[in-house]
């Protein structure tokens, strides 16, 4: 498994790099990058002299990445002030899968069976498909969710089983579900995946509005666009209920939205939640359990769970 990394930049006066350097050397366990500020902020001449550098530092992402992300902006705004030139910009976030993700992870990025019919294929390789597959054509750019992931793997098993009503789903889910929310679509899989398997209405959301370019795109490379609607709706916005609600997304934001994502699903609907490392299983089971839903599977892989929950009707 890849393992999932993000960037956290900071733009800092030069005078300041080797005091922040250090601070994130400590607080991430790895080496930090230093830059110039970009060529478009400083002409030719300046570059050499930039007053201002930007100091990049790597995480891998977990449960602690939020704690790590408000240390970082409590570090510049306690620090910053000491050094001339210095203005406080939030540290800027960047997703990253693997430490060379930006030159290397296409050739990682193969064609991936899922289940019994979905296959995952990356739009620059050649694939010929077995009677009955369903082929979800992908290029997640840097947007989360190329399939490979264990958190998204387990989404689309969990899917696949719902739809077709196989396994553990069999007998609670008599109708296949035809309308969905993907909340945190990433590259759009979760609701491509959807689509392919025969929902008819997808409502899929991010609160990364490059995620949903990249999204768009994938929806529309695999011809479901009259299906899927995507947007940046706070999930909190979002009107009715739905068959099907999936959220890849972590356990603590899982916990945090748990009445916004409950509310949402519809009597005799499946709420998917992934995202979840397995020590925090109980956290997300006891943050959902004032509402109602019945807890029908538990996937586990590697260090990963995604719970399913279903939601009888009344
Ligand atoms: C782990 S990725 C999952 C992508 C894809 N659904 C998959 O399963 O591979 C999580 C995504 O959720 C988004 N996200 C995080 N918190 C969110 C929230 N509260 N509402 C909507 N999207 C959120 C992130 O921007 C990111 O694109």
């Amino acid at each position: 498994m890849n393992m999932v990394w993000t960037e956290i930049s900071c733009e800092v006066p030069a005078a300041m790099v080797d005091l922040l350097a250090d601070f994130l050397v400590e607080l991430s366990g790895n080496g930090v990058s230093i830059e110039n500020l970009s060529l478009d902020t400083f002409s030719l001449d300046t570059i050499e002299d930039s007053p201002l550098k930007t100091v990049k530092a790597y995480f891998a992402v977990d449960n602690a990445l939020e704690a790590h992300l408000d240390a970082v902006g409590a570090f510049l705004s306690a620090n910053g002030p000491d050094f001339a030139g210095f203005v406080f910009k939030n540290p800027a976030v960047n997703a990253i899968d693997a430490e060379d993700w930006a030159n290397n992870w296409k050739k990682y990025f193969k064609p991936v069976r899922i289940g019994s019919r979905l296959v995952i294929k990356p739009t620059w390789e050649e694939y010929s498909a077995s009677p009955g597959d369903l082929i979800l054509k992908l290029d997640p750019g840097m947007a989360f969710g190329t399939g490979g992931h264990p958190t998204t793997k387990m989404c689309l098993e969990a899917l696949e089983h719902i739809f077709l009503a196989e396994g553990a789903f069999k007998g609670v889910a008599p109708v296949a579900p035809v309308t969905v929310l993907d909340v945190g679509t990433g590259s759009g899989v979760l609701s491509i995946g959807a689509a392919k398997l025969g929902a008819e209405r997808i409502t899929a959301i991010d609160i990364d509005a490059d995620a949903v370019v990249v999204a768009g795109e994938n929806v529309a490379l695999n011809e479901c666009s009259d299906v899927v609607e995507l947007s940046t709706t706070p999930l909190q916005e979002l009107t009715g209920n739905f068959d099907l609600v999936l959220a890849n997304i972590l356990a603590e934001e899982l916990v945090r939205l748990a009445a916004e994502l409950a509310v949402k699903v519809a009597p005799a609907g499946f709420l998917v939640l992934s995202g979840i490392l397995s020590e925090k299983e109980n956290f997300v089971l006891d943050g959902f359990s004032p509402y109602g839903l019945k807890l029908i599977e538990i996937r586990r892989e590697g260090e990963w769970s995604c719970i399913s929950l279903y939601l009888e009707p009344r």
